[in-house]
């Protein structure tokens, strides 16, 4: 039963928008809230197109593939032949370089960007037992628990794992790890928030770049349809996530270096005063942190937010980060 003969009965003008998604639980759920999103803003029906990615077949050498990357060109492939009209990808998967033939339409009011703990026994990151085995496959992820714990004096072990999230949580359920870690969006978006036993501050881990928000990309020649897609774009998000993708690129880091970042908007009252950026690149084994923050005026174009972006970047390097990224992804 596809959404165009759900629809068909009241179908406006314009014809079916067709909606690339991978066919994991977290990417239907994404597209799914963008479909509904599109059908309301363009009044036209939305079809999912379920498209398999390299790396939904072949997980165990997801790392010397590219790392999540794979599950963007595959979707990107589909745009470029033409067989789908646009896609919703998770903007933290997204490589900072855009591609000319492609636009990113919108990028929508972001969700909570925090990372979370779903712990056996109810328990929060400070609860952790000595040597608690957390299971996470991020080396941004690693350098911050393992600085954290040390802060607590705690050591832990890092578990490399990878997966969907119902593989991970998994590994807590049938005792396996203490805890694993995850992206709180994505656990709202599939209906699990309720298993997070600790919300990690942005304080403690700074998310990846773009975590918690979504892009939403078709063919940059598709003027009405980017216009139309453009409705859903929100200007905060899209300042906040170009900022942390510049810093990402400045910092010439793949998707899986050990890079955090996160932009907030500072507000006084209920005037909105200035955006911060904070990055922070450090070893896994959490021994070496360099975390650094600036802010300046609430970028108003793209140009504004990628400076916000580099001139971290910079100050970060001059601070030894370069040092501390270990082999790059690609
Ligand atoms: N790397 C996989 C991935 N890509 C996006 C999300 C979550 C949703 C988001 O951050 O927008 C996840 C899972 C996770 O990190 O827990």
């Amino acid at each position: 039963m596809s959404e165009q003969a759900r629809e068909a009965p009241q179908r406006p003008a314009g014809g079916t928008l067709r909606l690339g998604t991978r066919r994991s639980k977290l990417a239907l759920a994404q597209s799914g809230l963008v479909a509904d999103a599109v059908r309301q803003v363009t009044g036209r029906p939305v079809e999912l197109v379920e498209i398999t990615t390299y790396g939904d077949v072949s997980r165990e050498h997801l790392a010397q593939i590219g790392g999540t990357g794979v599950f963007v060109a595959a979707l990107r492939e589909a745009l470029l032949r033409g067989d789908v009209d646009f896609a919703v990808h998770s903007l933290k998967d997204l490589p900072t370089a855009q591609p000319a033939e492609l636009a990113l339409a919108a990028v929508p009011v972001r969700e909570d960007a925090r990372d979370v703990l779903v712990a056996r026994d109810g328990l929060t990151f400070a609860q952790l037992p000595e040597g608690a085995r957390v299971g996470t496959g991020s080396p941004r992820r690693m350098a911050q628990l393992n600085a954290y714990a040390r802060s607590h004096g705690l050591t832990i072990e890092t578990v490399p794992i990878r997966g969907n999230v119902d593989t991970r949580i998994g590994y807590v359920r049938k005792g396996e790890l203490d805890a694993v870690v995850l992206a709180a969006a994505g656990l709202n978006r599939i209906g699990r928030i309720d298993e997070v036993t600790d919300f990690l501050s942005v304080d403690t881990v700074l998310p990846a770049p773009g975590q918690g928000a979504l892009a939403i990309e078709c063919g940059a020649d598709n003027a009405s349809l980017v216009a139309a897609l453009g409705e859903l774009d929100d200007p905060y998000t899209r300042a906040a996530v170009t900022a942390e993708r510049s810093l990402l690129a400045a910092l010439e880091a793949g998707c899986s270096a050990p890079v955090g970042a996160f932009a907030d908007l500072l507000a006084d009252g209920q005037t909105v005063k200035e955006m911060r950026l904070r990055g922070v690149v450090g070893t896994t084994d959490g021994s070496t942190l360099v975390q650094l923050s600036t802010t300046g005026p609430v970028p108003g174009t793209y140009d504004q937010a990628m400076a916000l972006g580099r001139e971290l970047a910079a100050e970060m390097l001059a601070k030894g980060a370069a040092g501390l990224m270990g082999e790059r992804a690609h």
